[in-house]
């Protein structure tokens, strides 16, 4: 590869030597005159002009071949669309991108550039080229590109925005280890399942009215991170005023990473935040850093005032920011609230969204939640309520999970990569710093992969087990990614989106307002969620 970039800046060398070398005889021709009277005088000075002329011209055919030579050596650009000077695409960009990607791979193939400003973006749209890309070339592509909102808001260093190196190898081990290992969620059911029944009671005290799905999901899903993580959660009365609060700047923070941002397209504009979109960032952090601070700052106190006796009476059942404020992690101040905050940012939105689209499928489909309930009458019995040791047995839940991640990917395209050298994929090649996004929207509804792709069919998984598994290790299903930089949450994930919905299945029954209908339309974004909020009615069993 590196003598990939030789080629590339050898070849810039040569541009830029032809150009100047044009420009030195277009400033000579235009000079001609003066001295060309001066010259003509003898007719010896008079061959001189022409040999000149003959020497550059000839220099320059020289050059010309070799910068042929070479940059025929140099793999093209993936083909894409035309665009304008200085803006390049941008200005035919449609909002819902991944609908625009699958468009336009129709066109251009399943690897495709556009310019948006300076920076060249890259979109791969097969399973082929995305294994090409996660599997046989990860090292190179496991960097991200960060936004300025992104940086703006990790702390100087967090695991979704850090380059691969030894803090994010720390850091995302550190969050596998205190939070997503078995022993860890082993340990933390109990928070999890105390949540999950103040869910229960709260949406039996709001039976026969309708509900706002996605925003008691949310609320559900922050309680039990929240327990998870600093063994608190919000009361009935925070919940509404704080929780809501909290959801607000959740989807602004989310909106902001992937906000397209002058900044962003032209570097050199950086510094002037023309949109406001950096110091918007920073104001959202402050509000996530007051909450840190006052948390780290009593539990430190706790520490202090006998902590030692605590931590005994705890036993195992320590929450993650202890964990993390114990010496062994040797995390600084900043790293603990930036693993904070990447479990939230990263852990809430797409789990809620995620249920928010399986509740809505389900409505949709009435026969597939009929047989969803009776399995969970068999595994669980209808006079118990559901325990997270029933999951790993509710085989047909598990299928309706894949389809919906399969059919609404909470993230479209992933989250951008980035390679660290200039690489060559599929006879293109990929500049370094470029951004490379993955439409696996589209490929988890390719016809060559999938039967009927647009319809929501669980059996297909049951059917075949394999297609459905999460490692990213099949590049036609990619929901949490692939590679080192796959998502470290799944666990967790499945955990909370199978325990919350079969609790909220075997508990009760939901029907959509009379005289409403459905409307699954996406509101693209990092996360796409649902356009119209989901709005169902529980009717306790
Ligand atoms: C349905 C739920 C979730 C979905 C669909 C999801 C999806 C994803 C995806 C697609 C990526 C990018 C992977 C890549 O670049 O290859 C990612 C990264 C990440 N996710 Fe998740 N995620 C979910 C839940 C969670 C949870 C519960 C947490 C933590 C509490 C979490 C924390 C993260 C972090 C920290 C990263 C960045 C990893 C890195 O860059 O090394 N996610 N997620």
């Amino acid at each position: 590869m590196a003598s990939t970039s030789f080629e590339l800046d050898l070849s810039n060398m040569i541009s830029n030597f032809l150009s100047e070398l044009s420009r030195f005889i277009f400033v000579s021709w235009t000079s001609w005159p003066w001295w060309w009277d001066g010259l003509t005088k003898n007719s010896t000075s008079r061959v001189t002009p022409t040999l000149v002329a003959a020497a550059l011209l000839a220099i320059l055919l020289y050059a010309w071949l070799i910068k042929k030579t070479f940059t025929s050596s140099v793999p093209p650009l993936p083909p894409g669309p035309p665009g304008l000077p200085l803006l390049g695409n941008l200005p035919f960009l449609e909002h819902d991108l991944h609908r625009y990607f699958a468009k336009l791979s129709e066109i251009y193939g399943p690897i495709l550039k556009l310019q948006l400003g300076r920076k060249v973006c890259v979109v791969i749209s097969s399973p082929s080229l995305a294994k090409q890309v996660l599997k046989d070339h990860d090292a190179f592509f496991s960097n991200r590109d960060p936004t300025v909102a992104a940086i703006a808001s990790t702390y100087g260093g967090d695991i979704a925005w850090s380059p691969n190196g030894p803090e994010w190898r720390k850091l995302r081990k550190i969050l596998i280890q205190e939070m997503m290992s078995r022993t860890s969620l082993d340990a933390s059911h109990t928070f999890r399942r105390q949540e999950v029944q103040k869910m229960v009671k709260e949406v039996y005290a709001k039976a026969g009215t309708p509900i706002n799905i996605g925003e008691q999901m949310f609320l559900t899903i922050l309680n039990v991170i929240m327990r998870m993580t600093w063994g608190g959660s919000l009361n009935e009365e925070d919940t509404i005023r704080v929780g809501i609060q909290f959801r607000q700047v959740v989807d602004e923070f989310v909106y902001l990473w992937g906000a397209p941002n002058i900044s962003d397209l032209f570097p050199a504009l950086a510094r002037f935040d023309l949109q406001g979109v950096e110091s918007k960032t920073k104001k959202l952090l402050s509000w996530f850093d007051r909450m840190f601070e006052s948390l780290i700052e009593s539990r430190t106190k706790d520490h202090q005032a006998g902590g030692e006796n605590k931590e005994e009476e705890k036993g195992s059942n320590k929450d993650f920011l202890e964990n993390l404020l114990d010496d062994k992690t040797s995390l600084s101040l900043n790293q603990v609230k930036a693993l904070l905050l990447d479990t939230f940012l990263g852990g809430t939105h797409t789990t809620s969204t995620t249920i928010e689209w399986l509740m809505a499928e389900l409505l949709q489909h009435p026969e597939i939640m009929r047989k969803a309930c009776k399995e969970l009458q068999e595994v669980v019995g209808k006079d118990n309520i559901v325990e997270e040791f029933h999951i790993s047995k509710l085989h047909y839940l598990d299928a309706i999970l894949k389809e919906t991640l399969r059919l609404h990917p909470a993230l479209p395209l992933l989250v951008p990569r980035s390679p660290c050298t200039t690489q060559t994929i599929s006879e293109y090649t990929i500049p370094k710093g470029s951004r490379v996004l993955f439409n696996v929207w589209a490929m988890q509804r390719d016809p060559e992969a999938w039967d009927n792709p647009l319809e929501f069919q669980p059996e297909r998984f049951m059917r075949n087990a394999g297609k459905g598994e999460y490692k990213g290790n099949n590049y036609n299903f990619l929901p949490f990614g692939s590679g080192r930089r796959i998502c470290p949450g799944i666990s967790l994930a499945e955990k909370m989106i199978l325990y919350v919905v079969s609790t909220l299945l075997h508990s009760f029954e939901w029907n959509i307002p009379h005289g409403t209908t459905l409307d699954l339309s996406e509101e693209f974004g990092l996360v796409t969620k649902m356009q119209e909020p989901l709005i169902a009615i529980p009717i306790a069993k």
